[in-house]
């Protein structure tokens, strides 16, 4: 991770809220991630973390509060929008074309963010240009020998890689990752660690994660969520130390929550 980088944070929520009728799920949520840093969300189950995703991402809008994208505003804009803007959210397989090659669903999402839909005469003449970051975004995702086979033939890790060499085809710079070991073998996932640490270099990475394998292996920083707030944002021995988080883990929260509870409703 590059540390202190220069100019706005990648990604910034300030007091971020999320009400459905009385009920708050996320309650002013603050968070700031520096350029090029490997973030993982955790928290009990029910704490908001996919919420979080989704309002990031602009897949439901804000209740209160702002989302700034490299210093921009980007909270109340369409998924499309932020996408464009340099925000790529992965999401476990449903982006995969099943019949189409692993090259072909690559070059979909890369022809896609380079915005090629409707201009053909410039389809025609970029192709290339489109055909060799596809070769590249291949051979990263060690995806080579799969090249002309249809993604409903790959094993379950390697649509997850898939999945994520999708969402970075346009070359966004903040990527979201929703627990992307979730179902994965030991070795499957030590392996697929190193393939997110290769494929995000020089990204600004977000996960949410239950794996602390995966958490304590990926992460710079992590940041936990406890009923929709940020409680600790810290190195990962910082946080494993620190008794706020260990009593949400471990404490009545935790509690209530195995006792089929709701640990958050107040
Ligand atoms: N559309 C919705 N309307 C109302 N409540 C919702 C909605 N979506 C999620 N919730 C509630 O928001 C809370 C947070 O859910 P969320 O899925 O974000 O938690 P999470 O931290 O990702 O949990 P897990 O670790 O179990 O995946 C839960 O109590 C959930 O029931």
């Amino acid at each position: 991770m590059t540390g202190a980088a220069a100019g706005p944070p990648a990604l910034e929520l300030r007091g971020l809220r999320k009400s459905f009728g009385k009920t708050e799920i996320i309650r002013g949520a603050n968070l700031t991630v520096a350029r090029g840093e490997r973030v993982a969300i955790i928290g009990p189950n029910g704490a908001g973390k996919s919420m979080l995703f989704d309002l990031v991402s602009g897949r439901i809008r804000p209740s209160g509060g702002e989302v700034l994208l490299g210093g921009r505003r980007i909270d109340g804009l369409r998924p499309c929008e932020i996408n464009r803007l340099g925000l790529a959210r992965s999401f476990q397989i449903t982006n995969i074309f099943p019949a189409l090659s692993v090259f072909e669903n690559l070059r979909c999402g890369v022809l896609w963010h380079l915005g090629y839909r409707y201009a053909f005469w410039r389809f025609l003449s970029r192709l290339q240009d489109a055909n060799n970051r596809t070769e590249e975004l291949l051979d990263m995702l060690r995806l080579e020998r799969k090249r002309d086979v249809p993604a409903m033939h790959l094993t379950y890790a390697e649509q997850r890689a898939l999945e994520i060499g999708i969402a970075i085809a346009g070359g966004a710079e903040v990527v979201l990752l929703d627990e992307p070991t979730a179902g994965m073998g030991h070795g499957e996932t030590a392996h697929f660690v190193g393939l997110i640490r290769q494929a995000t270099e020089g990204k600004t990475l977000l996960t949410v994660e239950h794996d602390m394998g995966v958490v304590f292996g990926l992460a710079d920083r992590i940041a936990v969520l406890v009923c929709g707030e940020v409680i600790a944002f810290d190195t990962p021995e910082a946080v494993r130390a620190d008794p706020r988080v260990q009593e949400a883990y471990l404490g009545a929260g935790m509690a209530a929550v195995q006792a089929g509870e709701n640990a958050c409703s107040r």
